[in-house]
């Protein structure tokens, strides 16, 4: 394996290596502003909390990772929603297996937005589906009546399939300042079928790779090629997050009693060892990827007298803030504010 510097940026590498891994996934997290969605991404890529993030950072990363023994190159889109004037992800509809839908457990607002996303979310699955069930959907009496109205036609022509959804509770450590009840997200997720996990991205990394294998397993289990994937053989190790063939929380096989609506297995460590093959580019999306070499190359991101870095400091993503790759596709302005 060898690393080549493609830019005047010495965290950009190009790889070269040859033994790429069997099995690819994508994975992209969105959700309400200061939800979490970069500290878990970073969390996953470096295994470091950073206290502080630019927030119009948007960019996939990628690693390669080991999931019940084998190696997974896993694509992680860290969306970031502010500036758009358009209403739909299509970005990442089209890309991701599997999205992880975040919010912070220390904020009411941040969760009630996410009833009215997924109510969208469904309505895509169901328009999938059929044109009747969208029709449905898009007469349906609530107040995402007109959001759905507005969307259902691109999804229908633009997306071959939903990815499956995943909720993630972030900010656990923050107890003394929950605002969203357990309650209220288990109702959550046990109203629209899909999973639940709650995690710290700054205290808890068992909890954050959780999120991640439970990510990889769906989005894997999503792909149309996802029977190669293990998992796959045994129908009652699928805890799938699809909303067109979703599991119960309650009666998934790995359903925790209390708090998180299912739990993964003990998982491997992440693979460290090197840049995976595929994260220099992807031709189809011609999104630049990074790897987890260049950020354990770095100092620590807490090594600025023990204070938090800028996440700008640390990562160099493509940026979103032009009208560049973007600039056509809607996104979720409105939907959490
Ligand atoms: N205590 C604690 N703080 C967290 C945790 N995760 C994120 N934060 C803090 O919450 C704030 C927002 O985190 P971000 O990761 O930037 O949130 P985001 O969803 O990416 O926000 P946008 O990019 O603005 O959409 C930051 O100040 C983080 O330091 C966590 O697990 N625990």
């Amino acid at each position: 394996m060898t690393e080549r510097k493609i830019s005047g940026n010495s965290k950009r590498f190009l790889s070269s290596q040859t033994n790429s891994p069997k099995y690819e996934v994508n994975l992209a997290l969105v959700g309400p502003l200061n939800a979490g969605k970069s500290a878990l991404t970073v969390r996953y890529m470096t295994q470091r909390f950073i206290g502080d993030y630019d927030p119009a950072l948007e960019d996939t990363y990628c690693k390669v990772d080991w999931v019940e023994g084998h190696q997974v190159l896993v694509r992680v889109m860290d969306t970031s929603d502010h500036n758009s004037e358009d209403l739909f992800p299509e970005r990442y509809l089209r890309w991701a297996d599997c999205v992880l839908m975040v919010f912070s457990i220390t904020s009411k607002s941040s969760f009630s937005g996410l009833t009215e996303y997924l109510d969208m979310w469904r309505g895509f699955g169901v328009q999938h589906r059929s044109r009747r069930a969208s029709h449905d959907a898009q007469v349906g009496g609530s107040s995402s009546k007109d959001f759905r109205r507005a969307v259902t036609p691109t999804l229908t022509l633009s997306v071959a399939k939903a990815p499956t959804v995943i909720l993630v509770a972030a900010k656990s450590d923050l107890e003394s300042a929950r605002e969203v009840l357990r309650s209220e997200m288990e109702d959550l997720a046990q109203k629209f079928q899909i999973p639940l996990l709650e995690t710290s991205s700054a205290e808890d990394w068992d909890s954050v790779e959780r999120v991640f294998h439970a990510g990889i397993r769906e989005g894997l289990l999503a792909q149309d090629k996802g029977s190669k994937w293990p998992g796959k053989q045994n129908d009652q190790d699928k805890f799938t997050a699809s909303l067109l063939n979703a599991l119960s929380v309650g009666n998934h096989p790995d359903a925790g009693s209390k708090g998180i609506a299912f739990r993964t297995r003990s998982s491997e460590r992440a693979s460290l060892s090197g840049p995976p093959s595929g994260c220099s580019h992807n031709a189809n999306n011609h999104h630049h990827y990074h790897q987890t070499q260049q950020y354990l190359g770095s100092p620590s991101p807490l090594a600025n007298g023990g204070h938090p870095t800028q996440a700008k400091d640390f990562l160099t993503p493509f940026r979103k803030d032009s009208k560049d790759r973007f600039s056509r596709f809607k996104t979720l302005k409105g939907i959490f504010q």
